[in-house]
């Protein structure tokens, strides 16, 4: 899949995420690049007069929801509700999620923990039988040694993120380290996800068991809607 076809597939995906929207929601709004088309598409709704307000995951979709005229709360004044929220993966198997190739998985996970129904946007190359790409792990910066020693007793190889246009680490949106740990194949996604959770200075991973209630997969001519 050439990357305009999968484009126009993310696109696909949220026009299909965005019908789960009703007037009067608090909407959580996703992180990444197929986040970022129902964000827009929501804006392009809002200015048609539908009634939501938005509560963020990341600066990015605070930035983009701002672009678009989204009122925007916070979990503090929806009393830590939200009724749907549309999100990104890097992998579903069913409902199980690996997140946080933006580096926004703390307060992805945050968000969706607190949402009645996850609807999770993706193109095919997400789709997969058993999770088995990389499990990104927010750490304290003074825990990334013990950390990172922590993941390989637990058998996975951890790589720091480096930031593309700087020299240095990526450093996340709550001023901490990430690294990228390699497990292979993901067998147990709930339990890998309670083990690296209990790891001390650990702030977020980007595991999510069990957590999608739909998962809408744009594909090179229509979409495809999963329930759970
Ligand atoms: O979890 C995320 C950010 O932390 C994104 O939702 C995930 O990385 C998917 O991004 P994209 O839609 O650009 O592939």
């Amino acid at each position: 899949m050439d990357e305009q076809t999968r484009d126009a597939a993310k696109r696909r995906a949220s026009e299909s995420a965005v019908e789960a929207v009703s007037d009067g929601d608090v909407v959580g709004l996703g992180s990444g690049s197929t986040a970022e088309h129902a964000i827009r598409i929501l804006g392009d709704r809002v200015e048609e007069g539908l009634d939501i307000v938005g509560v963020t995951t990341s600066f990015q979709a605070r930035e983009i929801a701002i672009e678009k005229g989204i009122d925007l709360t916070t979990l503090d004044e929806t009393d830590g509700h939200i009724d749907v929220t549309i999100d990104g993966a890097d992998q579903f198997a069913g409902s199980d999620l690996i997140k946080g190739g933006g580096a926004a998985h703390a307060r992805e996970k945050i968000v969706a923990s607190a949402t009645d129904s996850l609807q999770i946007v993706a193109d095919p190359t997400k789709e997969t039988d058993v999770l088995d790409t990389v499990v990104p792990v927010e750490v304290l910066p003074d825990a990334r040694t013990t950390v990172a020693n922590a993941i390989r007793e637990l058998g996975g190889e951890p790589e720091l993120r480096w930031a593309k246009r700087k020299s240095g680490p990526v450093v996340t949106d709550n001023g901490n380290l990430l690294f990228d740990a390699d497990f292979g194949a993901i067998d147990d996604p709930e339990t890998l996800a309670t083990e690296i959770a209990t790891i001390p200075s650990v702030v977020e991973h980007g595991i999510f068991p069990g957590y999608a209630d739909a998962v809408h997969m744009g594909t090179e001519d229509g979409v495809t809607v999963f329930e759970y």
